[in-house]
């Protein structure tokens, strides 16, 4: 890898289409040799090719469906690819799920430390930052219940703050920020611009095009699983809206 922090080569992901199928069916399936296939598959991700230089902000784009999520967790690691392969230098770290590395029978405090973890920090690094981390989240007293009692907004806000507290080098950001209130998104935003202004690599996937204009310069667009476009997020943006 030279300049890139993010290398997506010739990518593919299937998927099942879960049919039901009923028990005549499944012996007769059998029967026949297990000819044909019993549940058919389609591909979320068709030959992806995406490299993102250091310090670039990326949006994903695309309609309901096109795969934007799946490549993000395929970047993120949590989902293996396929086919072809996917790169990244540095620490990842983002919000691909809300509460994803999340125990529920754990507190907010026990969460800060577990996530920590999880996102690569040391126990002592956690420690350190603790404070910041709630003082961002803006938890408050809540932060010794277990995260079973937490509404989904306040998921988002200890997530959020832990994973932009383990000071990434790239930040993978999902359609999340949604479960928020207005001046938590607005806070939300402001850290990422600041990520990004440090030479932090972004990767957002979001509908809110105004948003992405705002903090990403390139857009990346799929439809059905495919790259129809990679430019300045303007021409993205545009493409997207005559569609
Ligand atoms: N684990 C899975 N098993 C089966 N199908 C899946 C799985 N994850 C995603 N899919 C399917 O893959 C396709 C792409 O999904 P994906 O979530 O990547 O789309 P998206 O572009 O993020 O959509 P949206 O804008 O609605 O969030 C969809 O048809 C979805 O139903």
């Amino acid at each position: 890898m030279g300049s890139e922090a993010i290398v997506v080569e010739n990518v593919s992901k299937r998927f099942n289409l879960r049919h039901t199928r009923s028990l005549k069916e499944t012996v007769v399936w059998l029967f026949k040799g297990r000819r044909g296939e019993l549940s058919s598959t389609f591909m979320a991700l068709d030959g992806v090719n995406v490299s993102v230089d250091r310090g670039e902000s990326v949006a994903l784009l695309g309609f309901n469906g096109s795969g934007k999520s799946t490549l993000l967790k395929l970047i993120s690691g949590v989902m293996s690819t396929d086919t072809g392969s996917v790169r990244t230098r540095g620490k990842v770290a983002g919000l691909i799920e809300v509460g994803a590395g999340f125990h529920p029978d754990l507190t907010g405090r026990e969460n800060v430390y577990l996530n920590g973890v999880i996102l690569g920090m040391t126990e002592q690094e956690t420690a350190e930052r603790f404070d910041e981390i709630v003082e961002f989240s803006e938890i408050g007293k809540f932060i010794d219940t277990e995260v079973k009692f937490y509404s989904s907004g306040m998921f988002l806000r200890l997530a959020f703050s832990v994973a932009v507290h383990t000071r990434p080098d790239v930040f993978l950001i999902d359609e999340i920020l949604s479960v928020g209130d207005e001046p938590f998104q607005k806070k939300c935003l402001a850290r990422i611009q600041e990520l990004r202004d440090s030479g932090c690599t972004l990767v957002v996937v979001s509908h809110d095009l105004d948003m992405v204009s705002r903090v990403c310069s390139r857009g990346v667009v799929l439809r059905q699983g495919k790259k129809v476009a990679d430019g300045p997020i303007e021409e993205a943006v545009r493409l997207l809206r005559e569609s």
